[in-house]
């Protein structure tokens, strides 16, 4: 058997034509254009490429797009200065504080000074706690984009065992959140995996749907995999290979070519969750502009 190809690419376009009609829909009833904001600190070549295709889909969309550039030797109070600035700036209406900061920086007192209402990410604890009472405003966006993926795709979690590798707070944590919830893309049963867990394969191989989101090239293989399971890759590691344009490859955390030969479907690597994270960002800032026009209960 050879599994279905869960692509990310495909269904991230429409998403994204679909907050494009959302934004023309807006401009015209409200005279509002939703704006986002990146903030990168560092030089990081893989967060700039992320950085630059989260601001050429907005661009897409018809959002407006805005981005501070720091240096890796900015301080806490250079970059809390910079969360500021986009807090206070009205054509901005969602922020993202590209992660992880720069040793040295305490992460959580930047995210904290996001303004909540602009927390496209849904990593402020007011968000995050909104997202466990089952009532987020902004899901986080790769969690969002797996669930998306999963449920457009015909494979429901309802009722399904999912299991989920990795337990950062950006994607793990809240995605298990997502999942167990009541109502749309919920109702799974859920467990998190991690370093700590004692045989792994014999939990994994349970999963109905198998979450990847280890950061570790090729960690799920092939025996630790259910027939027929459906499997949802959100590594994005870079491999040294010299023959490629840019001197590396983008590998998944799951041995794509032995585990799609079991799997009912699987989300390649790139064009599979990638491209879903940035497709939910710009429904986030979409979102995040309703609510600045009509308040946070009536953002749907
Ligand atoms: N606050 C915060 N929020 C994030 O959502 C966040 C973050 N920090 N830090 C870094 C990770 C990583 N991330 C990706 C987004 C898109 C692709 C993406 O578009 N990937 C393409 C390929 C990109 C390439 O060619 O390198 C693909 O998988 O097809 C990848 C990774 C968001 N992150």
């Amino acid at each position: 058997m050879s599994a279905k190809i869960l692509s990310g690419t495909d269904l991230s376009a429409e998403i994204r034509s679909e907050v494009a009609t959302g934004v023309v829909e807006m401009q015209e009833k409200h005279g509002v254009t939703p704006g986002l904001a990146v903030i990168l600190v560092g030089g990081d070549p893989a967060s700039a490429v992320y950085v630059n295709n989260k601001q050429r889909a907005c661009e897409q969309a018809g959002l407006f797009s805005d981005s501070a550039q720091l240096p890796d030797t900015a301080t806490e109070d250079e970059i809390l200065a910079a969360v500021h600035a986009f807090n206070e700036d009205p054509r901005v209406h969602g922020i993202l504080v590209q992660l992880p900061l720069p040793g040295g920086i305490e992460q959580h007192r930047i995210i904290e000074s996001i303004d909540p209402d602009k927390d496209v990410d849904g990593i402020h604890p007011y968000n995050l706690g909104k997202l466990m009472q089952g009532r987020p405003d902004f899901p986080p966006c790769t969690p969002a984009g797996i669930v998306e993926l999963l449920v457009r795709n015909g494979h429901d979690p309802e009722g399904a065992n999912v299991v989920i590798c990795g337990r950062s707070d950006i994607v793990g944590k809240p995605l298990a959140a997502l999942l167990m919830q009541r109502g749309r893309g919920g109702n799974a049963t859920v467990t998190v995996c991690h370093t700590r867990t004692r045989d792994l394969a014999d939990v994994t191989r349970e999963a109905d749907i198998l979450v990847a989101a280890i950061g570790r090239p090729e960690a799920i293989t092939a025996d630790m995999v259910r027939d027929a399971a459906v499997v949802i890759d959100v590594g994005i590691n870079r491999v040294d290979d010299p023959s490629a344009r840019r001197g590396y490859r983008l590998k998944g955390d799951v041995d794509y070519e032995a585990v799609s030969q079991k799997a009912l479907a699987i989300t390649p690597v790139p064009g599979g969750v990638g491209p879903m994270t940035i497709a939910m960002l710009l429904v986030n800032t979409l979102t995040a502009a309703r609510i600045r026009i009509h308040g946070r209960h009536h953002s749907g």
